[in-house]
């Protein structure tokens, strides 16, 4: 993908579903009974492999114009998969049911594709193990991994990592336990799966920094309007900032309290981001945004914005490059553990553009003020790269050239069409 310098960026962009809150539509409507229908559901790559996975588990989910209609069918109703369950790129898909078949009466195998099978699993498994699911992976971490039925026990589980998967995977299981399931992190992480298990009928509180789940909930299908992904529109919300003369309308953004450190953080960058029509889909808050060119300020994030930043975190480093002073980002090593080492793969990606960029174990120092001149740039065939790289092209004094950016399709399968339909040129 060849990507031109713009000179503006104008227009109005309907944001693509919500990545998070499209897996959890398909498994919670699975494993509820009756009828699931989900409107505006994320058609990509991570999202289908959900639906792959549960169809493979006897469920029926057939694909309307306007919509998905998943026949659930209860807790006990998943069959099982005559072979291994294929979670493509996808560390949610895998995490999250791994925590539902735990509770299954038949034993599943599950990996993924190359990066799926270098991702850290034992920061579910240790968990699962703890309420007595039986669940063993390569080399005690890693995908394949095999579950076999056990009785599961409740457990009050203190994560020492913030992450919506983790926590999931565990909520999940609990509704399968013989005593309540109590999880605790060090960082409030996005809080989807409890929204909308409560919403399916599910005995859920949240209290602080820790979610109980009772068992034996009975879930009920339902209606699901999944709203625009903020980690989607992060990328046109820091293209918007820094492409000089441009003015976007970002329709539908979800801006949860839980996933919305990106606008945070940018607005004490001095962005000018107007959010509009702030109002409720389905649970979820969510506004339409106006996004200006501004002069922006390096800040430092670090601590409990950062979970709720987590995969927006490529893209703000972008945005980073063309603030005044220095921008540091601490606390985030878990963007180690991604699709790919995100702090290594923006680094190097970035410092051959001419960023001023340094790697640290936990985070990233940018400079900002430095030219970007155009390169050929390498995805690593994770789609957050991908996109972040190419909003960072369109402020080179040349054009870029984007290796494996098929990827895209992951999470946000019209970005280039998207990109090409706001930027303006000389
Ligand atoms: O629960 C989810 O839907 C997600 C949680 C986050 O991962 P972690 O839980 O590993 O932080 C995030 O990076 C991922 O894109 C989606
Ligand atoms: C990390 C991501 O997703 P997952 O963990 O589901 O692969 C992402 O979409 O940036």
């Amino acid at each position: 993908m060849i990507i031109q310098p713009a000179s503006s960026l104008k227009g109005t962009l309907s944001i693509p579903g919500d990545k998070s809150i499209s897996h959890r539509s398909i498994m919670f409507g699975s494993i509820a009974e009756g009828e699931t229908r989900i409107y505006n559901f994320l058609m990509g790559d991570d999202c289908l492999s959900t639906i792959r996975c549960f169809r493979q588990l006897g469920i029926h989910i057939e694909m309307c114009p306007d919509s998905i209609l998943v026949q659930g069918k209860g807790l006990h109703g998943l069959s099982k998969s005559d072979t291994i369950l294929d979670c493509g790129n996808s560390g949610t898909t895998t995490r999250l049911i791994s925590g539902i078949l735990a509770g299954q009466s038949f034993t599943s195998t599950l990996t993924g594709d190359a990066s799926i099978q270098k991702r850290p699993m034992n920061r579910i498994m240790v968990p699962l193990k703890a309420i007595n699911a039986h669940i063993e992976g390569k080399d005690d971490s890693y995908c394949p991994l095999t579950i076999t039925p056990s009785t599961l026990t409740g457990i009050n589980y203190a994560s020492p990592v913030a992450s919506a998967q983790v926590k999931s995977c565990i909520l999940l299981a609990g509704l399968y336990a013989d005593s309540p399931v109590t999880v605790s992190e060090p960082s409030i992480s996005r809080d989807h799966t409890e929204r909308m298990l409560k919403a399916f009928g599910a005995k859920i509180e949240t209290e602080g920094k820790c979610v109980t789940v009772h068992p034996n909930s009975h879930l009920t299908g339902r209606e699901v309007i999944v709203p625009g992904d903020i980690s989607s529109a992060a990328f046109f919300m820091v293209a918007g900032l820094i492409v000089p003369n441009s003015k976007l309308t970002l329709k539908n953004v979800g801006i949860n309290p839980t996933r919305r450190g990106l606008l945070d953080a940018l607005l004490e960058m001095g962005g000018r981001i107007t959010c509009l029509n702030e109002r409720e889909l389905c649970g979820e808050p969510v506004c339409d945004m106006i996004v200006e060119s501004s002069h922006l300020k390096g800040i430092t994030i670090s601590g409990d914005i950062i979970p709720t930043m987590i995969d927006e975190i490529p893209a703000f480093a972008v945005a980073a490059l063309f603030a005044e002073g220095t921008t540091t980002v601490k606390d985030a090593k878990e963007l180690r553990v991604k699709e790919s080492n995100r702090i290594d793969t923006m680094t190097n990606e970035l410092t051959k553009m001419g960023a001023h960029i340094t790697p640290q174990e936990d985070g990233l120092i940018i400079e900002g003020g430095y030219p970007l001149q155009g390169a050929k740039l390498e995805s690593y065939d994770d789609h957050r790269i991908a996109m972040s790289l190419a909003v960072a092209s369109l402020m080179a004094s040349s054009p870029s050239e984007i290796e494996n950016s098929e990827c895209v399709r992951i999470s946000y399968p019209h970005f280039f069409e998207h990109l090409k339909e706001v930027s303006m040129y000389d």
